[in-house]
C-alpha cells in the first residue's frame, strides 16, 4: 500500500471512529451516546471490513481481553458479503491450475453455494480421464484480490496497535502489539486453502472409520493455495431442526455423540476443530436412531500442550465433584496468578464464580461457561490464558450449547466420564510411564559413553588432586550419583524388555516390570 491510500484508509478508520463515537468507549463516564459501547463497536468493525471483522471475531472469544458486554456483541459479527461472479472464480480456478474448467469438471455451478469475506464455495463434478462424470465436489476459491487487502489492513492494525500502545494508558494495559502479533498468522492462515486441505485430510484420518463423525475427502490434484477442492457432502444443516425431528432423528444420541466427538478430538487425537458453529455442521440421517455428524470448514483448528491438557482435564474433575478449593488450589499450583497477588482474594474469587454455578442442576451447568468465567478472572489478575486454550472453551460452549438445544437433558459427565477416565489411565498410569522410559531409552543410551567418560575425568581430578576431606566428600557424591544414573538405566532397561515382552510368558514380563519399578523407585528415592 503506498503513501497515499494508506493515509486514505487512516482517514477512513478516523472517520468510522468518530461516528461512532469509538474514543468514548475507553472513558465510561464521558461517554454520552445512548448506544451501548459494543453495539457501536460491532457496527465500526463491520464498516470496516473483512480484516477487522476476523479481528473482531477472534477478540470475541477473549474474554481475558474483552469485557463480556463487548464480546457478546463482537459474537454477533456477520461474515456474510455479496458473491463475487462465477466468472471470476473460473479465472482463478484456471490460473491456478492451469486448465480450462471445462476440461476439469463435467459440471460446474457459477453461483455460489455460499460467499464469505475470504472465500466463496461453488458446487461442481469432477470429471473422469475418460470424460465421463466423476465425483460430486464443492469448490472453495479466495475472494479475488484478498491477499493484498488482508496484508496491507493487517499492517493498518500493527500501527493502529503501536499508536494505541503509545498514546492511550488504557490501551497499553491490553498489549494491543502482542494481541495483532498473535492474530496475525490466523488470519493469513486464511489466505492458504492448501492449509485448510491439510487440517481436513488430518481430521478425516483422525476419525476415518468412525461412527461419531465424517471429513470429507480432499482432492489433492485440484487443490492450491487460492483453491480448495473436495468431497460434496449431503447431510442436512444441523440448523434445520424441525426437518430433523421430522425424520425421527434420535436427537439424545446426537447430543451425546457431539460430547463424544469434542473429547475424543481433545484428549485423545489433541487435534479439535475450532470452528464448530451451526453453519459447519451437517447430520447424516441414512440411520435416523443412529445419526452422525458430518463437518466442513476447516479453516481453525487447535490442540493443546500437555500442561493445558492436565489442566483442563484436572479442572473438569474439580468442576464436577463441585470443589472449587480444589480449583483455586490448581490454579495456584500451576502458577496461574502473578506474584505479590494475595491467595485469599484469589480463592474468593473462584468461590464467587462456581458457587453460583455449583448451586443449579446438573443439567443447567455450563462448563464452557464455568471455564470462560475463569477466564475472566484470570483477567482481573492480570493473567494471559493461553489462545489455543480459549478457542477449545470456545468449541466447548458450542457443543454444549447445541447439544442442550439438541436434547435438554444432556449428562455431560456420564458422555465425557470414560474418556477423561481412559485419558488418566492413558497419562498417568503404569503403561505410560513404562512407554515414556521406553521413548527415553535411545537417547540415554546415546548419552551413556559420554556421561561414564565425564566421571572418569572427574575422578582423576581428585585423584591428583589430594585426598582432603572436602574432595572425598565430593567424589563419594558423584559415586552415588553414577549408581543411581546406572540403576535408573537398569530400572528402563527392565521397563524396555517388559514391554517388549509382553506378549511373551505372562510370568517374565511381569517379573521384570516389577523389578523396572524397584529399581526405579531405589534411583529415584
Ligand atoms: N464439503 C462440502 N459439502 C457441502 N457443502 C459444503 C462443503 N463445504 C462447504 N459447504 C457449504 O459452504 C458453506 C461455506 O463453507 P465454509 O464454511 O467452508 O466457507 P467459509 O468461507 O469459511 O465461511 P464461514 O467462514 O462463514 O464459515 C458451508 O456453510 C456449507 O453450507
Amino acid at each position: 500500500m503506498n503513501a497515499f491510500s494508506r493515509l486514505r484508509r487512516i482517514w477512513q478508520i478516523q472517520r468510522v471512529l468518530r461516528r461512532y463515537r469509538l474514543r468514548e468507549i475507553l472513558k465510561p463516564h464521558a461517554d454520552r451516546d445512548p448506544r451501548p459501547r459494543g453495539e457501536r463497536l460491532r457496527m465500526a468493525i463491520e464498516e470496516l471490513g473483512p480484516v477487522f471483522i476476523k479481528f473482531g471475531q477472534a477478540l470475541s472469544t477473549r474474554p481475558d481481553i474483552v469485557p463480556a458486554d463487548i464480546a457478546a456483541e463482537l459474537a454477533k459479527l456477520q461474515d456474510r458479503v455479496p458473491p463475487f461472479a462465477g466468472s471470476a472464480a473460473r479465472a482463478i480456478i484456471e490460473s491456478e491450475l492451469g486448465k480450462p474448467v471445462d476440461e476439469m469438471f463435467a459440471e460446474f455451478d457459477d453461483r455460489a453455494l455460499a460467499s464469505a469475506s475470504v472465500a466463496q464455495v461453488h458446487t461442481a463434478r469432477l470429471k473422469n480421464e475418460d470424460g465421463t462424470p466423476g465425483f460430486d465436489v464443492v469448490v472453495k476459491v479466495l475472494r479475488p484480490g484478498i491477499e493484498a487487502v488482508m496484508k496491507s489492513d493487517i499492517e493498518l492494525l500493527h500501527t493502529l496497535a503501536a499508536l494505541a500502545e503509545r498514546f492511550s494508558s488504557e490501551l497499553r494495559r491490553l498489549r494491543p502489539r502482542d494481541v495483532v502479533r498473535e492474530y496475525e498468522k490466523v488470519l493469513l492462515d486464511e489466505l492458504d486453502l492448501m492449509r485448510e486441505g491439510a487440517n481436513c485430510a488430518q481430521l478425516r484420518r483422525n476419525w476415518l472409520g468412525s461412527k461419531l463423525i465424517y471429513h470429507p475427502l480432499v482432492f489433492w490434484d485440484y487443490t492450491r493455495t487460492r483453491v480448495l477442492v473436495m468431497e460434496r457432502i449431503y447431510g442436512i444443516s444441523i440448523r434445520e431442526l424441525e426437518r430433523l425431528r421430522a425424520l425421527d432423528v434420535d436427537f439424545k444420541v446426537l447430543s451425546e455423540r457431539g460430547v463424544e466427538i469434542f473429547f475424543k478430538q481433545t484428549f485423545v487425537h489433541n487435534f479439535f476443530h475450532a470452528d464448530m458453529h451451526p453453519g459447519n455442521i451437517f447430520v447424516d440421517v441414512s440411520d435416523p436412531r443412529q445419526p452422525s455428524y458430518q463437518a466442513v470448514d476447516f479453516g481453525i483448528v487447535g490442540s493443546l500442550t500437555a500442561s493445558d491438557q492436565r489442566y483442563l482435564a484436572e479442572n473438569f474433575y474439580a468442576f464436577f465433584n463441585r470443589d472449587y478449593k480444589r480449583v483455586a488450589e490448581l490454579h495456584l499450583e500451576s502458577e496461574w496468578i502473578p506474584e505479590g497477588t494475595r491467595v485469599e482474594d484469589f480463592e474468593a474469587a473462584i468461590r464467587t464464580i462456581c458457587e453460583p454455578i455449583f448451586q443449579r442442576p446438573l443439567r443447567d451447568i455450563s462448563f464452557g461457561f464455568f471455564l470462560l468465567r475463569l477466564f475472566q478472572v484470570a483477567r482481573r489478575f492480570d493473567y494471559q490464558v493461553q489462545p489455543q486454550l480459549v478457542l477449545l472453551q470456545k468449541t466447548l460452549l458450542q457443543i454444549e450449547g447445541l447439544g442442550r438445544q439438541l436434547y435438554p437433558d444432556l449428562d455431560l459427565w456420564k458422555t465425557a466420564k470414560p474418556i477423561m477416565e481412559d485419558w488418566m489411565r492413558a497419562r498417568l498410569g503404569p503403561a505410560a510411564t513404562f512407554e515414556k522410559m521406553r521413548a527415553q531409552a535411545p537417547g540415554l543410551a546415546e548419552s551413556l559413553p559420554e556421561l561414564a567418560q565425564q566421571a572418569l575425568r572427574h575422578f582423576k581430578r581428585l585423584d591428583a588432586g589430594g585426598k582432603d576431606r572436602e574432595l572425598r566428600a565430593l567424589r563419594a557424591e558423584i559415586r552415588s550419583a553414577n549408581r543411581r544414573t546406572l540403576t535408573l538405566v537398569a530400572a528402563m532397561a527392565c521397563g524396555v524388555a517388559a514391554l517388549l515382552l509382553r506378549e511373551a510368558a505372562p510370568l517374565l514380563p511381569a517379573a521384570l516390570g516389577a523389578m523396572a519399578l524397584l529399581l526405579g523407585w531405589r534411583a529415584l528415592r
